[in-house]
């Protein structure tokens, strides 16, 4: 049976989302290990003031294609990216555009999404479902299709505890949504979508559920792989170590708590920390591409791509990993000295969060209202609030994904294609990712050098210092406006401090005779 790169080679491969975070992964990935695919169609919006073709020559500049840059200079000329806004009628691809895509292409990888928790519904709606289904309605007139892989998510079905690799009835029918929310106003939709959720925690889990459901109702027409990865986190081995360019899921919390600024979130020590490398997405998305096509599978097959059950890691090991892995590779000018914890109580979690995050920005806030500048630091924690607030109900629950097809799908591998396309997470060696994952954030996303390190560590030095000095400042004002003061404080301190001296002396004491 052909290999992957033999099976790619000819290809003409359609992408959406390849602006985005994994579909940046995937050109990479396609152009480096499959060089002999024909082109890669790029469905590509002007944004934020940038034409289509300003837009993909900056992607093509991203540290995430050198290596492919060094190995095959001439790489941008396989992409072509054709102009495409998702959520207008026709996908706003010209005529022309359509003509030639339906044509040639062989393999559709459907990556586009919001994927804002705080989407509001019908935005998500339409992009999520309705451009889903456009997309399909494109593929079902594509002359040599031959495999269609939509990227879903974990989380889709995230009111299950359990999560087989199967497409559950829809919350609703999305026709018949789509339908109804095109004639109400956002307001009225702002108020209903509550309801409309149910027990699912935002706009974008359910909106990935409908897509799944509407992906299904097109697969007698169509070969189809849908692939749900849990967490997507920076690279385990590909490109290299440690890529990421975004602040989505955990990496803003790791940023937010490498700078000194987050101190306590909620989240469950024990629970399964489900995060996946890019790199294992990507290589398992292509794998999909390649059995899809050549297999043929009579149903659509959904591909769990998860880590929990072969290689499960906790959010307190995460949360230890990270700590110290910012200790050893510290980010320039820490606002304190990183040291977060996460709790799954409730009480807790607020009272540190009065003490930790509120009384030091009043204070900063304070200090720079004196020295003359704008407040900022409120600001900066309650968009932090917000963002974890988002994130919590991810972090404080366990869920169990089945991941047969994953399985399944090695061993189809060639030994040659296990290499190349790892998806084997069993081999992932995870305090040694989250090193490089911390790093990544330090490079990548903040764009520091590392060089700056020495630095780094002499700033969190200084932190250390001003800490104790301002804590001792406190002591001994606490004495002097409420011990000094009173004689009975004073015998409660006397008797407290004894207390101490005495345990103290008692552990000294068993510790040597343990000895
Ligand atoms: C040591 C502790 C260990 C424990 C650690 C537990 C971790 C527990 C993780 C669970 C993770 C589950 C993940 C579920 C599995 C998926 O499905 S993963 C994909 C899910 N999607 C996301 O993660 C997206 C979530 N983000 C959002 O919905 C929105 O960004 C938010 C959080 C509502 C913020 O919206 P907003 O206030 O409008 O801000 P937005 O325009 O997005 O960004 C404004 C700025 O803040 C930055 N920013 C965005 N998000 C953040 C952030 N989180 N932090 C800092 N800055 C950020 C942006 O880059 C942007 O910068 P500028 O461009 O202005 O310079
Ligand atoms: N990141 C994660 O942790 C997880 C992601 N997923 C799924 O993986 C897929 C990719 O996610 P990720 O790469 O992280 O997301 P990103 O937000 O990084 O990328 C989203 C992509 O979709 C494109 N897009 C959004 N809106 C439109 C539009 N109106 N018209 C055209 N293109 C549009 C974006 O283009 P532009 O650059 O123009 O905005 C971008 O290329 C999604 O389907 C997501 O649901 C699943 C599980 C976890």
């Amino acid at each position: 049976m052909a290999s992957i790169s033999d099976y790619y080679a000819g290809k003409s491969v359609l992408i959406t989302g390849a602006t985005g975070f994994m579909g940046k992964v995937l050109v990479e990935k396609l152009l480096r290990s499959c060089p002999e695919v024909h082109a890669l169609y790029i469905l590509v919006r002007p944004k934020a003031g940038q034409s289509m073709q300003e837009r993909v020559k900056d992607m093509m500049k991203c540290k995430v294609f050198d290596r492919v840059r060094e190995e095959n200079p001439d790489f941008h000329k396989k992409i072509v990216p054709i102009s495409s806004e998702l959520t207008q009628p026709g996908l706003a691809i010209s005529p022309e555009d359509v003509e030639k895509l339906t044509a040639c292409v062989n393999i559709v990888f459907h990556c586009a999404a919001t994927i804002r928790f705080d989407e509001p519904l019908k935005h998500a709606l339409q992009l999520n479902v309705i451009a889903t289904q456009q997309l399909l309605s494109l593929a079902q007139q594509m002359h040599h299709l031959e495999a269609f892989i939509h990227v879903s998510t974990a989380y889709a079905n995230c009111n299950r505890r359990h999560i087989d690799e199967v497409i559950y009835p829809p919350p609703v029918e999305p026709k018949k949504l789509i339908d109804s929310l095109e004639w109400l106003d956002e307001g009225i939709v702002r108020d209903i979508t509550p309801r409309l959720i149910g027990d699912r925690p935002n706009t974008y889990t359910y909106t990935k559920a409908l897509a799944e459901c509407v992906v299904q109702q097109e697969s007698t027409k169509l070969n189809i792989g849908i692939i749900r990865p849990s967490i997507v986190g920076a690279s385990w081995q590909e490109p290299f170590p440690g890529w990421i360019d975004n602040f989505n899921g955990p990496s803003g919390v790791f940023i937010a708590a490498g700078k000194g600024i987050l101190r306590t979130m909620r989240a469950n020590n024990d629970a399964v920390a489900d995060l996946i490398p890019v790199d294992v997405v990507i290589n398992l998305t292509i794998a999909a591409g390649w059995y899809t096509a050549v297999h043929r599978p009579k149903s659509v097959l959904v591909y769990n791509c998860t880590t929990g059950g072969i290689n499960p890691f906790h959010w307190g090991e995460i949360e230890h990993h990270v700590m110290s892995s910012f200790k050893r590779n510290p980010l320039e000018q820490a606002f304190r000295r990183p040291n977060a914890n996460i709790t799954s109580n409730y009480l807790i979690n607020q009272y540190w969060i009065l003490v930790s995050h509120k009384f030091p920005a009043l204070i900063y806030d304070l200090f720079l209202r004196l020295s003359g500048q704008k407040p900022q630091m409120m600001r900066i924690f309650n968009r932090l609030h917000k963002a974890i607030g988002l994130l919590e109900y991810f972090s404080s629950q366990d869920w169990e994904w089945n991941s047969e097809n994953m399985s399944m799908l090695m061993s189809q591998l060639t030994p040659e294609d296990k290499k190349t396309f790892n998806f084997d997470v069993r081999q992932l060696n995870w305090p040694e990712y989250i090193e490089n994952y911390c790093i990544g954030t330090k490079k990548y996303v903040l764009n520091e050098d590392m060089s700056d390190i020495p630095a780094a560590r002499q700033h969190l030095r200084k932190l250390r210092n001003i800490r104790y000095t301002f804590n001792t400042i406190l002591l001994v004002f606490i004495w002097r406006v409420f011990i000094a003061r009173s004689q009975m404080a004073r015998n409660i301190w006397y008797f407290v401090v004894s207390l101490c001296f005495k345990f103290l002396s008692y552990f000294k004491a068993s510790s040597t005779l343990t000895n």
